[in-house]
């Protein structure tokens, strides 16, 4: 029999066959759905897992009020956040995501706009609105990996699924940060209290450049305009710092799926009781990233401007999509905010061994810090920001952010193992078609990067606490191959090496052999730190004294030779350095001195070829050792010129020897 449209009528063989005729192909229990909308409304359970109802919560707070009012409560402060300063009422904000029409109701969130201020004419405005106030702006507030990653991929060219189950995404034309374009506002009070400079006009100069107020609001303007002209942004609620006391509330407002998941992953999260009595953010970011900043701007150099305002307690980022700036801006924030209350910040990595003993990497960019402290037979406490207080160290990140070029599974399985579902992979090079990473492949960038949270490395230390530090490890990747590859270093020696901050890395790879580049940057971090050096570094002094710490400096760089001659340090040979450091073996080694830089240097170390131990061994052109000594210990003077009239600390006797603790030639 044919079908009305001609075709034969499908029999399937051997089935059975209902009176009317019908045929069916199955004989399994069937969907409880009439229609296809039906049936995709059963795929996924109703939750509300950033808004949680929970009767007699934990919370006084959430206890007195009702779902809907802390739903409208938190819809109001997120159109508050978003408000212009210029207009009269904030933007309407509604959860949810605006592709999924008609499923706000079903969220649990009042599909109606929240008024930022109640004004007078409430019912039909007739003056002071524009057309960004009559739309819009749906908020997709804290969500969960996997809707990030559909958000990524639906949304965000670029954005794919690795062989490992990463999202890998493109930062854009910024695939690193931008100091030259990273301003605060200087007000009266932080005129008074920061370390100013500029950065362009002194090589030694403070990464502060200042900005004034209104310069702020034109560019927090043109940031919020931005993101309100959007259908969608992420906001994202999450805290910095595991010390209870001292936790800073971070609000981030972002366009990019990949800007929401790097800080999930790199703030700490909040549990859902958290978020039930979040209240009004401390810090709050505008990441308006792919928008550029005016030109015609006051104090605008490029199209990029990374701006905080310490006393609004806002940052606005215009002009780069590198989602270190976040990382980085709160960074600093944080190295204003703790030492007022008389607790160091500091640009290190941190772990634990078994016993309790905790050891702080220090380091620039790409010295070690993140390689160094994920170490497997040691709790990770955190990859590369701390604090230290009276009550010992505590992260201020939830994440760890690694560098991936030439990542290999073998030297750091842990890292290479975290690079799973929910890891945000920046910038990196894959197959096609198996979406396997080519870790080796610098064709977007070098700075190939991966963000993960602590958690993914297995010996995270949760919470991320610990007690007093016992070691202070200060790593240096010395391109010149002239520095040890592991001194112990005496008090002054320490705070002499912590204000000079020294690395040197090679300027560029792609055209051959290049000179190492000195870069000397103080306190290890002089990008992000707020106030001068000098105290930062009298609090250091304090605390290692008062705790009894000591003090090491570990060259992961060149050994054999400077760069083009030697070779790096191998990484198993840094780590049985790191081992002995650990495991007290270093203390009671023997020492002797070097010439020049006089430091103390083991003449062995378990598991390490002794002859490497000190590097006049292994450059066979003795003589072109000795001038790149010199040539290295020239740059390290000149560089703490300006460091010498200061004072630090209150104890002038320290001063002193920190000066004469750098090299004597
Ligand atoms: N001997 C060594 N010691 C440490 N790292 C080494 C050594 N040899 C090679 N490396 C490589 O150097 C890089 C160190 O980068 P790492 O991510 O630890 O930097 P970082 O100090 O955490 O910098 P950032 O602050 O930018 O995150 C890694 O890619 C690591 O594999
Ligand atoms: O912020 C970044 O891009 C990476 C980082 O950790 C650093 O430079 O210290
Ligand atoms: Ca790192
Ligand atoms: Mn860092």
């Amino acid at each position: 029999m044919a079908a009305p449209n001609g075709l034969a009528r499908i029999e399937t063989h051997g089935k059975k066959q209902h009176e009317n005729g019908v045929c069916h192909d199955d004989s399994a229990a069937p969907v409880r759905a009439q229609t296809i909308d039906e049936l995709h409304s059963l795929q996924r359970k109703r939750s509300a897992p950033t808004t949680p109802i929970k009767d007699g919560a934990a919370s006084p707070f959430a206890a007195a009020l009702s779902e809907e009012e802390r739903h409208r409560q938190q819809m109001q402060s997120i159109s508050a956040s978003l408000a212009s300063l210029t207009r009269e009422t904030g933007p309407k904000v509604v959860k949810g995501d605006p592709a999924r029409k008609g499923e706000a109701a079903a969220n649990g969130a009042p599909p109606t706009p929240q008024k930022h201020h109640q004004h007078h004419h409430p019912a039909a405005p007739t003056i002071a609105v524009s057309d960004s106030s009559l739309k819009f702006t749906h908020v997709l507030y804290n969500l969960s990996p996997a809707e990030l990653y559909e958000q990524a991929i639906k949304y965000e060219k670029g954005s794919f699924i690795t062989s490992t189950g990463a999202l890998a995404t493109l930062s854009g034309a910024k695939t690193g940060r931008s100091p030259r374009d990273k301003r605060v506002v200087k007000d009266e009070a932080a005129a008074q209290e920061l370390w100013w400079g500029n950065i362009l006009c002194s090589r030694r100069g403070s990464p502060n450049i200042e900005i004034d107020e209104h310069t702020f609001l034109t560019n927090r303007e043109r940031a919020v305009d931005y993101l309100n002209s959007l259908d969608k942004v992420f906001v994202n609620d999450q805290f910095l710092n595991w010390d209870p006391e001292n936790r800073i509330k971070v609000r981030i407002i972002s366009a990019r799926a990949y800007h929401s998941l790097f800080m999930h992953n790199m703030c700490i999260r909040p549990t859902d009781e958290e978020l039930e009595s979040f209240g009004t953010p401390d810090f709050t970011i505008y990441n308006a990233g792919q928008f550029p900043c005016n030109r015609y701007t006051h104090y605008m150099t490029s199209s990029t401007s990374v701006d905080i305002n310490l006393a609004r307690r806002e940052m606005v980022i215009l002009g780069t999509q590198y989602a270190g700036e976040m990382k980085k801006g709160l960074f600093g924030v944080m190295h204003y905010l703790m030492p007022k209350r008389g607790i160091l910040s500091l640009h290190s990595g941190c772990n634990m061994g078994k016993d309790g003993d905790v050891a702080l990497f220090f380091g620039l960019s790409g010295t070690g810090k993140t390689t160094l402290s994920t170490d497997h037979n040691r709790l990770l406490i955190g990859d590369d920001e701390h604090c230290w207080s009276d009550n010992g160290v505590s992260n201020i990140e939830g994440g760890c952010y690694a560098k991936c070029i030439d990542l290999s599974q073998e030297k750091e399985p842990d890292i290479w193992n975290a690079i799973k579902f929910g890891t945000v992979l920046e910038n990196v090079v894959f197959d096609e078609h198996t979406r396997e990473v080519d870790y080796t492949d610098k064709s977007v960038t070098e700075n190939t990067r991966a963000a993960y949270p602590i958690e993914y490395i297995p010996n995270a230390k949760i919470p991320c606490v610990g007690p007093h530090p016992k070691n202070v490890i200060l790593l240096a990747c010395d391109a010149f191959g002239v520095l040890p590859p592991v001194s112990k270093l005496n008090l002054a020696q320490t705070m002499y090496h912590f204000i000079s901050g020294y690395t040197a890395l090679v300027a560029g790879t792609e055209d051959g052999i290049k000179e190492p580049q000195a870069t000397f940057s103080a306190c290890f971090g002089a990008a992000f730190i707020m106030l001068h050096p000098t105290k930062y570094a009298a609090m250091l002094a304090d605390k290692m004294q008062k705790y009894g710490a000591t003090g090491w400096l570990v060259n992961t760089g060149w050994s054999g030779g400077r760069y083009g001659v030697g070779k790096r340090i191998r990484l198993p040979y840094t780590r049985k350095i790191i081992d002995a450091i650990h495991s007290g073996e270093l203390l009671t080694a023997n020492y002797k001195k070097t010439e020049v830089f006089g430091l103390e240097i083991p003449t062995e170390i378990d598991g390490v070829p002794s002859e490497i131990l000190d590097p006049i061994n292994t450059w066979t052109d003795k003589a072109a050792y000795k001038e790149t000594l010199l040539r290295l210990a020239g740059l390290f003077k000149k560089n703490f010129e300006v460091f010498a009239s200061y004072k630090i600390g209150d104890d002038s006797s320290l001063t002193d020897e920190i000066l004469a603790a750098g090299p004597n030639f």
